[in-house]
């Protein structure tokens, strides 16, 4: 696909703050006149939010670790060609709350199916469209999962009821993943106060962009 639109990603593990800077950060590019879409994984769009709810069930117990990856992408294939590809195009920039590198830390390191072998079946869904820049919110598992559980508003879904030391796994997964991909991924210290993990995520998109 040729493309001249920006393709930004916002990463890390439970409760970083991705999910809350995501929507000030939209709204700051926004602000200065940047023509941008936002979307998240898994979803996006109505094909990929049913797969949504398949995978994070917390019903689905019984959910193998394959049929997990399988489903991300096939989620995500939807939601590139219907959404993220057809804004590129366009010129936009799109800003996606999670991507593949979830995949490759949770499924690929995490659940130990393999970096590599999640990186084949995405790279079967996804092609040559890799995001162009990444922020990685790093901060421990277990003070994201404290913020989640002082959140009483957010759902609770299959995945954050993982184990600590699967959480642990996702964020040794990420520093792989990091040790990969290091032109692309920032890394955004997301255990500062809310007002500064804003100004830095919104730094590293204009250092990207120049302007
Ligand atoms: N820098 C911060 N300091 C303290 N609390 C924060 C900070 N950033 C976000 N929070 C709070 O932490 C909770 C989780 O934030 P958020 O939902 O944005 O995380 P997330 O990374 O998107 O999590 P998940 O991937 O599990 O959905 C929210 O209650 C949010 O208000
Ligand atoms: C894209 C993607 C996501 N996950 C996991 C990570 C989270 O536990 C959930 C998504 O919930 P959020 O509140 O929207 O962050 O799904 C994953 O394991 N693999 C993936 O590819």
């Amino acid at each position: 696909m040729s493309k001249n639109g920006f393709f930004i990603t916002i990463e890390g593990p439970e409760g970083a703050g991705k999910t809350t800077v995501f929507h000030h950060l939209a709204a700051m590019l926004s602000e200065d006149g940047v023509d941008l879409i936002t979307t998240r994984e898994p979803g996006g769009i109505r094909i990929s939010e049913r797969i949504r709810e398949i995978i994070l069930n917390p019903e689905h117990e019984e959910m193998d670790g394959k049929t997990e990856a399988l489903l991300y992408a096939a989620a995500r294939r939807q939601h590139l060609v219907e959404k993220i590809e057809p804004a590129l195009k366009e010129g936009k920039v799109v800003l996606c709350d999670r991507f593949i590198d979830s995949s490759l830390a949770y499924q690929g390191y995490a659940r130990g199916l393999g970096i590599d072998e999640v990186l084949t079946i995405n790279q079967f869904a996804i092609g040559q469209t890799m995001p162009d820049l990444t922020l990685f919110f790093d901060i421990d598992p277990e003070i994201g999962l404290e913020r989640i559980v002082r959140n009483k508003g957010r759902e609770v879904n299959r995945l954050d009821s993982e184990s600590i030391s699967f959480h642990q796994k996702v964020c040794e997964g990420y520093q792989e993943v990091l040790k990969r991909y290091p032109d692309r991924m920032v890394v955004i210290d997301a255990s500062k106060p809310l007002e500064e993990v804003i100004q830095s995520a919104y730094s590293a998109v204009k250092a990207v962009t120049n302007g």
